[in-house]
């Protein structure tokens, strides 16, 4: 039996770190090391590079339990279907125990290691992503998004928790950039693959709501992503370096998404490049703000 199983369930490392998305995650944990950067108080940089650890073994273990929960809508996306389960590499209790354990273990050691703040938030970023955003609204809501993309706000929440032990009003601004960033994040990229989520089931906003409605909605949350990004400037949070590269930065992203907002419905066959260019930006737009809030605590006096 073992070796039957060994035969049609040849998962090696490669799967367990697929089952940690770790590209997406590259930039969660990104925000959670600026977040504690950014922060007041320096931390040993042993606990700074637990803290990260932790973070990125928390993101992973809920990328792991989401794969593990939805690995029927997986097997129907051609973008998802040569993940580790719907192909057939994994079973899936192995993955709910790795998703788990690793969840278990990140919090454990934010715990012991760190503090009780930073793994109670911890605790609720995986909470959120496997519970409310997988399990809950994903199949049921087109706004599954936008209060499950809470999730994804909070490292920043968590790196600066681990520094100070508290929240204060910065990372409030930054876990709400991350969070209205989110939805112009994802639609973007959800215009152009939609016929995708439609296949599988999924009620995106374009599925449901339809190309228009979504454009607009990509608009229409820049605006509140602009102040969010911004505002730690004229508030006294952060300096010179950020206030200019944040207002360039949020100027460009306002362009893009204007250019996608007022598009007409593209046509059969059409090549998307607006919005892939603004969905390709995003990402970088993210890593350089969030660079920018470090280098402006760490290279101004
Ligand atoms: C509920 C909220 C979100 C949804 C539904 C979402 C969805 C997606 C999807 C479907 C992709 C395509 C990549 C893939 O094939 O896996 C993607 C890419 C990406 N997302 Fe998001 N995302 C969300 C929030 C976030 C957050 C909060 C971050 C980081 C702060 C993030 C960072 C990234 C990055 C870095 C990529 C590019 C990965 C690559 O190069 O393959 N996303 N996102
Ligand atoms: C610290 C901590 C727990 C962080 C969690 C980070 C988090 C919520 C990231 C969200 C990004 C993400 C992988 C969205 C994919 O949505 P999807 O699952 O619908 O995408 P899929 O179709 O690729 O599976």
């Amino acid at each position: 039996m073992t070796t039957a199983v060994s035969l049609t369930m040849p998962a090696d490392w490669r799967d367990f770190l697929a089952l940690t998305k770790p590209r997406v995650m590259t930039l969660v944990v990104f925000t959670g090391l600026c977040g504690m950067l950014a922060a007041p108080v320096g931390i040993h940089p042993v606990l700074g590079f637990t803290a990260i650890l932790c973070i990125a073994l928390g993101a992973g273990a809920a990328g792991a339990l989401n794969q593990w929960y939805e690995a029927d809508l997986d097997a129907h996306m051609k973008r998802t279907r040569g993940r580790p389960l719907p192909a057939g590499r994994m079973d899936r209790q192995s993955a709910l125990h790795f998703g788990v354990g690793l969840a278990v273990f990140s919090v454990a050691l934010m715990g012991l290691a760190i503090n009780l703040a930073a793994a109670a938030i911890l605790t609720v970023s995986i909470l959120f992503y496997v519970l409310i955003y997988t399990v809950w609204l994903k199949r049921r809501t087109p706004q599954n998004i936008v209060i499950g993309g809470a999730a994804g706000a909070f490292p920043p929440l968590i790196g600066w928790a681990a520094a100070t032990g508290e929240i204060a009003l910065l990372p409030l601004l930054l876990f709400s950039l991350v969070f209205l960033w989110t939805p112009p994040h994802f639609w973007a990229l959800a215009l152009f693959v939609r016929m995708d989520y439609a296949a599988a089931g999924v009620p995106m906003l374009p599925v449901v709501a339809g190309e228009r409605t979504t454009r607009t909605q990509i608009g229409l949350y820049t605006i509140p992503m602009a102040l969010a990004a911004i505002a730690p400037w004229p508030l006294g949070l952060a300096g010179a370096i950020y206030g200019v590269v944040s207002v360039a930065m949020t100027a460009v992203f306002g362009w893009f998404a204007l250019g996608v907002a007022l598009r007409t419905t593209a046509p059969e066959g059409d090549t998307m490049q607006p919005e892939k260019r603004l969905f390709g930006y995003s990402i970088l737009y993210l890593f350089v703000v969030f660079g920018a809030l470090v280098a402006d605590r760490w290279l101004l006096p």
